[in-house]
């Protein structure tokens, strides 16, 4: 039992940054999808939305929670919104009729975020280290930041109108203009932070027009401020805030930080700025508290605490979260209690998983819950008294000690490949793809029936033959080199492994949105994880048995079954990786037994996993590396080692690549048109290298010219030997129709472009 301080100070407050958007059955994903099927009316969407938006207040207002956000919906992705907001849209976006309507709106929208036939898409990567992906703003020296949408200002109207005074979110300016990057026509040397000041105006035009609104308190997210970027931008960050801070018309401001701490000389700028109230993460790591105690706490400027865990779902232990926050009581006058971060990053509704084992559902809070803890720890605070032993709720503790005593019996040549080919290919340019085709809606049907008990195992079974079938006879037709099996029993190439291994629990409506109406389910990985039985082996080796081309076997490496997963906090992640990797290991060797000849094992994380802070980057890619090598390096000399790594920006871990040993890693490119080409051969690179050649996220169908110049780019710096020719990911998201063609004009390209090589 504790007794936390009450004492003659303002009650304290609670609050969250943010929450999930797509609603409790996905609502956002079906209404946009059917929108642009062209099957619904903008209007209808903009309803579906307004919903969603309004039944997010009312959640939060039922969990008790007392400060409400609003703007925190997208229909897409609010560094898009933002961008999109100050008329921050490149050229080849803007129409002669821009915004004549809502379609006319929308379909520019939608066009930045998913490309159409005239113009690709913007840029699309990792939010931090989630799995949020969001869309890169371009920036120019050309460029003009103004206001020209009233979103913020709208969506604070609508929540008014229905009973909810709120706190509009933004994203802050340093943020969003730390995350933009220049366009291809500017000048290599130029910085968007360039266009602060020109966008601190827009800003203040922003909120003067929100002050004129009724709102009286706006929140500015500053998560960069957790980077080491971030961090040392402390003199813009002065700026910045002197600015907006000195307006005359404006509400008060909170500048609101997350996922880790900001250190204090970023922390004491924000306390001697005229800004009301900083949030910070007391989550992530340990090391805000003692920012705190550096700059002899915050005074008047109220301190919003993030003590609620909000990427992770187990239960706060509510005891020691208020012990914490009575501490916190002498370093600011006013206090709220608040999520470390948005709750985008967690599914909505606990109550909604009946299927759970009770003893986990009790250590679990989803985003309602995680409202409901941060009321109830403003409630304590407030009003002191006794917390209840019973909110300590921790996760069973569940351990297997034949995966302990295995890892123990492992030396460390088990992570060792006694010979990396790194290649050369006796064929240069060799074709292939990242391992899944497309999850027809017949496919997904059909495993939905499956799950329900309303289609036999044998018949199921039958239909993903079928499709493996398919899958390979196109393949071939096509003219592929490497074939895959399509990954069709897959839900996700997370879940699918999850739901095969023990220490795993699966949900049944955990969603979380993983990028515009695409979500995943991520799972609870609680306990000491093994491997009951062969995972994948029935389905890659019956695709073997239907060609003589070789078929590569499939995994998901250690790191991102970590990254994807939410996963016990009672024990180091490096621990946990190895219990995944030593799983991975046997079902490698499985495979080979097998005759697979290639196998590929995706860390398609592995960047997103690498901390913020340069500082500890070399203990994360210890333990990456090491989990990856001890799941692979069992293999022999004559199999070949893939991986696949869904991101371009890999200058900061290519030594941890390098070390993986992987014969071939697929990287996505097309977005950055090959950036990262010139840089790998500028480096050296020695393995093989798959630069992703066109972008799997758009429908748009890349024409074999474009495909053609970007292998151009990629062999004027790499050995075609040592180069393969593949989509940036797996084909999942697309329509056959989209997929064969673009795979036909890939394989063209790289016919053309062998052609044309030295004999
Ligand atoms: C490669 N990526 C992945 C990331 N994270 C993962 N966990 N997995 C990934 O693959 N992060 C980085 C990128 C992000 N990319 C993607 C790409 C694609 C998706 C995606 O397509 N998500 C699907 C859901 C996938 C899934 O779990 N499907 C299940 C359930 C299908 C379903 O909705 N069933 C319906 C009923 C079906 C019917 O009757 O029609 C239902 O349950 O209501 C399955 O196939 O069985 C999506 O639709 O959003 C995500 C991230
Ligand atoms: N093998 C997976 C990797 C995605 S990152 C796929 O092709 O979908
Ligand atoms: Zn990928």
């Amino acid at each position: 039992m504790t007794t936390t301080p009450t004492g003659p100070r303002p009650p304290v407050r609670s609050t969250v940054h943010g929450y999930p958007r797509i609603g409790p059955r996905r609502e956002l994903k079906r209404a946009c999808e059917s929108y642009w099927k062209g099957a619904t009316s903008a209007h209808e969407l903009d309803t579906v939305a307004s919903g969603l938006r309004t039944g997010v207040l009312a959640q939060l207002r039922a969990a008790g929670v007392d400060d409400l956000p609003s703007n925190t919906f997208s229909l897409y992705d609010h560094v898009l919104d933002t961008a999109v907001l100050f008329d921050l849209v490149p050229s080849r976006f803007a129409s002669p009729a821009a915004a004549a309507d809502r379609d006319e709106e929308l379909r520019r929208y939608f066009a930045m975020a998913r490309g159409d036939q005239d113009a690709p898409p913007l840029e699309m990567t990792k939010w931090f280290d989630t799995n949020y992906h969001y869309l890169v703003p371009e920036l120019s020296p050309s460029t003009r930041p103004r206001l020209v949408g009233d979103t913020p200002v709208a969506e604070f109207r609508e929540a008014a109108a229905a009973g909810f005074h709120t706190r509009p979110v933004l994203l802050g300016p340093l943020t969003f203009l730390m995350l933009a990057k220049a366009a291809d026509d500017a000048p290599d040397d130029w910085d968007p932070l360039t266009l602060l000041d020109q966008l601190l105006d827009a800003y203040a035009r922003l909120l003067a027009e929100l002050r004129s609104a009724g709102a009286t308190e706006v929140q500015l997210d500053e998560p960069i401020l957790a980077t080491d970027e971030g961090r040392a931008a402390t003199g813009r960050l002065e700026h910045a805030y002197q600015r907006l801070g000195a307006l005359t018309e404006r509400p008060a401001l909170l500048v609101s930080t997350y996922f880790g701490s900001i250190g204090a000389p970023a922390l004491r700028v924000l306390k001697e700025s005229p800004v009301e109230a900083v949030g910070l993460d007391l989550v992530t790591d340990d090391e805000a508290v003692d920012d705190l105690v550096q700059v002899s706490g915050l005074g008047s400027t109220r301190l919003v605490a993030g003590i609620v865990d909000g990427r992770n779902v187990w239960r706060t232990d509510v005891r020691a979260a208020a012990a914490t926050l009575g501490t916190l009581l002498a370093l600011a006058d006013d206090i709220t209690v608040s999520t470390s971060c948005s709750l985008l990053h967690v599914p909505i509704d606990l109550d909604a998983e009946t299927a759970l084992p009770p003893e986990l559902r009790g250590a679990l809070a989803f985003a309602k819950q995680k409202a409901e803890e941060t009321a109830l720890l403003a409630r304590v605070l407030s009003e002191g008294g006794e917390v209840d032993d019973a909110s300590a709720t921790r996760p069973p503790s569940f351990t297997d000690a034949r995966v302990r005593a295995r890892l123990d019996a492992l030396g460390p040549q088990a992570e060792r490949r006694t010979k990396v080919r790194g290649l050369p290919t006796d064929t240069p340019l060799t074709t292939t793809t990242i391992g899944s085709f497309p999850q027809t809606p017949d496919l997904r049907r059909a495993r939905a029936a499956h799950r329900r008990g309303e289609l036999p195992d044998q018949d199921y079974t039958k239909l993903l033959r079928e499709e493996i079938d398919r899958v390979i006879a196109l393949q071939e037709d096509i003219g592929l080199d490497v074939l895959v099996h399509g990954e069709p029993e897959r839900n996700d190439m997370v879940q699918y492994f999850a739901e095969q291994l023990r220490g795993y629990a699966t949900t049944e409506y955990g969603w979380v949105q993983s990028y515009g109406s695409r979500c995943v389910r991520p799972p609870i990985l609680y306990g000491d994880v093994s491997r009951p039985a062969p995972m994948t082996v029935e389905w890659i080796t019956y695709a073997q048995g239907r060609t003589d081309k070789p078929v590569k076997g499939m995994l998901t490496g250690p790191v991102t079954m970590l990254a994807w997963s939410f996963v016990r906090t009672d024990q180091p992640l490096g621990e946990t990786a190895r219990q995944v990797a030593l799983a991975l290991r046997d079902e490698v060797a499985d495979l080979e037994r097998a005759g697979i000849r290639h196998i590929q094992v995706d860390e398609a994380a592995l960047r997103e996993l690498l901390p913020l802070r340069r500082e500890h980057h070399q203990d994360y890619l210890d333990w990456a590396v090491g989990s990856f090598r001890l799941a692979t390096g069992g293999v022999a000399p004559t199999t070949t080692v893939h991986t696949h790594m869904c991101y371009s920006e890999f200058g900061l871990i290519v030594d941890g690549i390098e070390a993986l040993d992987a014969d071939v890693t697929s990287v996505e490119a097309a977005r950055s048109r090959m950036e990262l080409v010139a840089d790998l051969g500028r480096r050296g690179y020695r393995r093989g290298i798959g630069p992703g050649v066109y972008d799997i996220h758009s429908p748009r169908v890349p024409t074999v010219e474009e495909i053609e110049e970007s292998l151009r780019l990629a062999v004027a710096h790499i050995d075609p030997h040592k180069l393969w020719v593949n989509p940036d990911c797996g084909l999942k998201t697309r329509r056959y129709a989209e997929a064969e063609q673009a795979l036909r004009n890939m394989v063209e390209a790289a016919r053309r472009v062998r052609a044309d090589l030295a004999p």
